[in-house]
């Protein structure tokens, strides 16, 4: 970690690494000293965060202990809300309506984004010379877009309502900005940290340092930890949000002993969302946008916390979030997030063990730099629930551009199914975002293309969520430490609370089975 000590030996490269720049001023030592003495109180927050954590973790260790695993954005979070609505509906039902910030936050910033992609074309067309950039949006590979993305101004028309509706809608610049300052760190995703468009190729699959990179508590590596948007947990804007609320509705009562925040910045981000209603609604109806996003291969209606078809219903000013607004919004998880799962119901069939009745489910961040953080929760997890999103064959991780969404999860799931930590629990497997694997198949995209093994195969979506099923499962085999490890695993949207519902009444079912079988052993 952090050390403010510095050895004086002039060979050693670490001195001289850190050793303050020749010819510093006053003022730039002063400020070299403001800034080591923040980055030192940020990690001594890290190292009590952890222990804190760490703690909690020991508390609960009679409890059932589940573990979401996967990706930035395979739908761990999404999982969890499936979770609640389908066994706690009550605990469910009160935190709902919190969701409504992140909502509007996600349609506005899908706004935003359309906005940077539209003015960095519009002064294209008036400067040739100048770059075009969008660097909030991530172009969505598909089969049947135009080749390159980069549009060629002089086959957009841009026109006076253009101009117009950018200028109309520029107070959502701001409602973006106090939103995400309500809500916390949680709201920024992970941006790209290199670029390049390797396929999905078999030759990089399995190379150690992929592996290491994909997970970095793989056996024999480092653990480092890494101070990059580490928060604790991200739960606390819930309690923000809702004290906001609560201030709004005067209900002061219930703002009693949570933390204080000005309602007005909700209020009035909900007056502004309303009332450039009918401007966001014609952006995202202009045919001369639709074609821009097209040609630059942007396609939102797939992208996490898309809202743009439902303008209409969000920016009410009394608009209250349905189960499937919430389940489709998108808030990224910062660090590892423990909920404690009451179950409001289950089966009088079922053993009434405490099993049966509570669990504790860890949510953790996805994304690369996140991942060694979720090592210390390994070694008295019971379950492990590891989501693969198979819609991303074709896509790039979003933190280094290099890599294909669809290697890092096999990466990632070989790292997690070898972890000798892991040799006792019990192996769930999520093949994810099943439908928008069906969407992306019919636009044109060629499986084979990307996941070369394909082959021949039938370019359908139950080929390939039955091919990689088959994969999962063949490396679960070939890497588990015990044989006799249970495995299960299922193809899944998770935006699809119905399904899913039924999906999880399986996995608790087939848990308490294995749970049963095991106490008899005993
Ligand atoms: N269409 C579709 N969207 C999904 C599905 N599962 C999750 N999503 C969406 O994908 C986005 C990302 O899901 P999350 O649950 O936040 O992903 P995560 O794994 O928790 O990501 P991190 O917190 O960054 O690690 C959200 O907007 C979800 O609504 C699915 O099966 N189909
Ligand atoms: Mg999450």
């Amino acid at each position: 970690m952090y050390s403010a000590r510095r050895s004086n030996d002039p060979e050693d490269p670490l001195a001289a690494a850190i050793a303050p720049p020749p010819g510093e001023s006053p003022e730039e030592k002063a400020a070299r000293l403001r800034r080591e003495e923040e980055a030192k109180r940020i990690n001594d927050e890290i190292d009590e965060g952890l222990k804190q954590d760490r703690a909690a973790w020991k508390k609960h260790k009679s409890m059932f202990k589940l573990l979401l695993l996967g990706q930035s954005e395979s739908g761990k979070s999404t999982t969890l809300k499936n979770f609640q609505l389908a066994f706690a509906p009550k605990a469910w039902k009160a935190e709902r309506a919190s969701w409504r910030a992140v909502i509007q936050l996600n349609l506005v910033r899908s706004i935003n984004n359309i906005l940077d992609v539209l003015s960095a074309e519009m002064s294209k067309s008036s400067n040739p010379t100048s770059p075009a950039t969008s660097p909030a949006l991530r172009p969505i590979t598909t089969e049947s877009s135009g080749a390159g993305g980069n549009a060629s101004p002089s086959h957009t028309q841009f026109s006076h309502t253009h101009a117009l509706l950018k200028l109309r809608l520029a107070p959502l610049r701001r409602v973006e900005a106090d939103l995400k300052q309500l809500i916390g760190a949680a709201t920024d995703e992970i941006g790209e940290e290199s670029a390049s468009t390797p396929p999905f190729s078999s030759a990089g699959a399995g190379a150690s340092d992929d592996l290491n990179a994909a997970a970095p508590f793989a056996e024999g590596t480092t653990r480092r930890r890494h101070a990059e948007f580490y928060v604790r947990s991200n739960d606390t804007w819930r309690e923000t949000v809702r004290s906001a609320y609560h201030k709004l509705s005067g209900n002061e009562e219930a703002v009693r002993g949570t933390v204080v925040t000005d309602g007005s910045k909700l209020e009035d981000a909900t007056e502004i969302i309303a009332s450039c209603a009918d401007d966001m609604k014609a952006l995202w109806e202009d045919q001369v946008v639709r074609d821009l996003l097209k040609r630059k291969r942007i396609r939102m209606e797939l992208s996490p916390g898309f809202f743009l078809n439902d303008i209409d219903r969000i920016t009410q000013r009394d608009y209250e979030p349905s189960d499937n607004d919430v389940v489709r919004s998108r808030l990224r998880t910062v660090g590892v997030q423990e909920y404690k799962l009451v179950m409001e119901k289950y089966e009088r069939s079922a053993p009434t063990t405490e099993v049966a009745r509570e669990w504790m489910i860890y949510d953790v961040g996805g994304s690369r730099t996140s991942r060694a953080a979720w090592y210390p929760y390994f070694d008295d997890a019971n379950a492990i629930l590891f989501l693969a999103p198979i819609s991303c064959f074709d896509e790039l991780l979003a933190e280094d551009r290099r890599v294909n969404r669809l290697e890092d999860s096999f990466l990632l799931w070989k790292g997690v199914i070898q972890s000798k930590l892991l040799a006792k629990c019990i192996i769930i497997l999520f093949l994810n975002k099943y439908d928008l694997l069906e969407k992306k198949l019919a636009a044109g995209v060629k499986i084979n293309k990307y996941l070369p093994s394909f082959a021949e195969r039938e370019n359908s979506a139950t080929v390939l969520a039955h091919y990689l099923h088959q994969k999962f499962r063949e490396q679960h085999r070939e890497y588990t430490p015990d044989p006799t490890r249970p495995f299960y695993g299922y193809v899944t949207t998770a935006i699809d609370t119905k399904a899913t519902a039924s999906t999880l009444a399986s996995v608790r079912d087939g848990i308490l089975r294995h749970n049963l079988q095991r106490a008899d052993f005993v």
